[in-house]
């Protein structure tokens, strides 16, 4: 863990099941390599990327003991989200040498590293390069913007075989169909790919078991169309799907000898996957096993749970590679200066943990507060204006204690700026918000409504319940010290994730007390310089987060404004992150 991580705490906890075939999967990243390790409320996630290491070396001696096999899935975004990854310039300096230190059998990309040019181009020239027999990219092409050429990132599909089992396995790997990214990549369409004579062929292939993995949430519609045409060609090869992109812990069942699993995001979970009774075909050893187990369990990222696995202690858990990638990361950390103090945060502020409107809610916090303090365009500002902002871009909470250059990412990791629309009758512009966070989608040739939202709320899975309505007292308390009702609940439990999924309630390795989870819109918006008499405005300015503009111009003429892209304008200079920094170091000042 990192110099100063705040230790796991002791918890009931579930065992792992082994099988032939097991699998480590993680995914969205993030840059979390260093771990959640200043989280005092929720400690129960401050491994870092060496401790994983650690693990995972300890894991696979123990696969090879029971002559099982255990592979390493990854299911992209590794990058944005943490200081790890954008503090530094250019971005990812460090971030891509300390992931490489691990081992991974199947890779696929996410859509954050093709949103800028710059890190698909780094995809194609430093990931692809470092994990050269196991990167896949089953609907994604690389386009070289210097010679126009159009090549797979990678190759559309990979089969070999387990060193001890001698499963032979066919691996693909997907990204959901994504329309945001730059110039330089070229995302086909799921329904399409599965047109393709590659796809065609490899379904027929007959493998031990086909391991589909993907950038993609488990209750989004793409790996459904894979798993329909894939059963059309082969009605009895095993399954398993690993997702992504959504942000949370889920697994589903396609039919009996399938399953999907998705493991979270940001480093706090390390997934776990068995498979049981593989019947291997046309071989001498053949197994006469007949149905195919799976067992699956999301393992909180840490250290107690580490040696709970492996059945070590801290004098035999560490590797020295581990320390070393430890070390590795505290460098980096210095060197980016990570830990410089913007300011003191007065309370915690919740994302999803209180109500949108209440006085703990971030976003409220950021429509009341920074907005206004920051959104001025010095030539307008007594013009009124709206400003809006998708609660997507917010990533994090933000916790009572030193606000950092960390932090600042960790809340706020993009580099989109503010535009705007001038002298919009106010009667049009403030009907824009409510079509927003309005359900469905505001045109057919825009993204649905719900891509500006958070990922853990875009693709709701059926089982996800919100916190009713109750008071929020003593929010910030709740989750780390009261006990459920359990039988031996002598021991509070710790606030943390827990998961019902298709399988069950006992996925979580660790039990946990259940945080709040309160819905949110889409989108926020924040009145500036409204007259003081509380009457509307004749016109306003309509000034947003440029990641929303292809929402707010179909928006705008659904309410009756006759308006298109040339008469948006760049409102100010500066990202909505440098902005966050400056308003904290000027709002800020306590000592903490
Ligand atoms: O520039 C950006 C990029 C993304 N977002 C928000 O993030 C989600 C996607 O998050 P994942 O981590 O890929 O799941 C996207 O739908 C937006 O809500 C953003 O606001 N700005």
């Amino acid at each position: 863990a990192q110099p100063g991580a705040v230790a796991p705490v002791k918890a009931p906890m579930r065992n792992l099941t082994w099988g032939q075939l097991n699998f480590i999967h993680t995914t969205d990243t993030h840059g979390w390599l260093g771990g959640h390790f200043q989280e005092i409320a929720r400690p129960q996630y401050s491994g870092d990327w060496g401790d994983f290491i650690s693990f995972s070396h300890h894991m696979s001696a123990k696969a090879d003991e029971k002559g099982a096999d255990l592979l390493f899935v990854d299911t992209g975004d590794r990058i944005e989200g943490n200081g790890l990854y954008d503090a530094s310039s250019p971005k990812g300096l460090y971030q891509y040498d300390i992931y490489a230190e691990h081992d991974v059998d199947i890779m696929t990309t996410g859509n954050h590293e093709l949103y800028q040019v710059y890190s698909a181009d780094l995809e194609h020239n430093t990931t692809t390069r470092n994990y050269p027999n196991n990167y896949i990219a089953s609907n994604l092409d690389y386009i070289d913007l210097n010679t126009g050429d159009q090549t797979p990132m990678a190759p559309r599909y990979r089969k070999f075989t387990t060193k001890n089992q001698k499963i032979e396995v066919l691996a693909m790997g997907f990204i959901f169909d994504f329309t945001g990214n730059n110039k330089n990549t070229a995302v086909q369409p799921v329904r399409q790919t599965i047109k393709e004579e590659w796809f065609q062929k490899a379904i027929r292939e007959r493998p031990d078991i086909f391991v589909i993995t993907g950038h993609v949430g488990l209750r989004m519609e793409e790996f459904g169309i894979i798993f329909t045409e894939l059963r059309k060609a082969d009605w009895d090869t095993p399954v398993v799907f690993f997702g992504g992109h959504a942000h949370v812990r889920d697994a589903r069942k396609y039919d009996s000898l399938s399953i999907g699993m998705a493991s979270g995001r940001y480093m706090e979970t390390i997934g776990w996957m068995s498979v049981d009774g593989l019947n291997k075909k046309n071989k001498d050893e053949v197994s006469t096993q007949k149905s195919v187990s799976f067992h699956r369990k999301y393992i909180d990222n840490n250290l107690y749970g580490m040696y709970h696995h492996t059945g070590l202690n801290e004098s035999t858990f560490p590797t020295a590679h581990g320390q070393n990638v430890s070390s590795m990361i505290d460098s980096a950390r210095q060197a980016l200066k990570l830990d410089h103090k913007y300011g003191c945060a007065p309370k915690n502020y919740w994302m999803s943990r209180a109500k949108h409107g209440s006085e703990d809610n971030l976003y409220t916090f950021i429509e009341n507060e920074v907005f206004p303090g920051v959104v001025v365009n010095e030539e307008r500002k007594d013009k009124p204006r709206l400003t809006i902002m998708n609660t997507g871009g917010i990533r994090f909470d933000i916790f009572k204690g030193p606000f950092t250059r960390d932090t600042t990412y960790i809340v706020s990791p993009f580099v989109s700026g503010f535009r705007y629309v001038p002298d919009v009758p106010y009667k049009v512009a403030s009907n824009v918000i409510k079509l927003l966070n309005s359900g469905g989608r505001i045109l057919d040739m825009v993204p649905e409504n719900r891509f500006m939202a958070i990922p853990e709320q875009m693709f709701l899975s059926p089982l996800v319940s919100f916190t009713e309505d109750v008071q929020d007292v003593n929010l910030e308390l709740r989750g780390e010290q009261k006990s459920l009702n359990r039988l031996d609940d002598e021991k509070p439990l710790i606030g943390g994730l827990t998961t019902s999924d298709d399988i069950g309630d006992d996925g979580d390795d660790t039990i946990h007390e259940k945080l709040p989870f309160h819905p949110q819109p889409n989108a926020f918006q924040a009145k500036i310089a409204f007259p003081p008499d509380n009457k509307d405005p004749e016109t306003v300015d309509l000034v947003f987060i440029d990641f929303v503009q292809p929402w707010i111009i179909p928006a705008l003429k659904l309410s009756g404004g006759d308006y298109d892209d040339k008469d948006v304008e760049i409102y100010m200079e500066g990202t909505f992150t440098s902005k966050l920094s400056q308003w904290i170091s000027d709002n800020w000042k306590g000592e903490c």
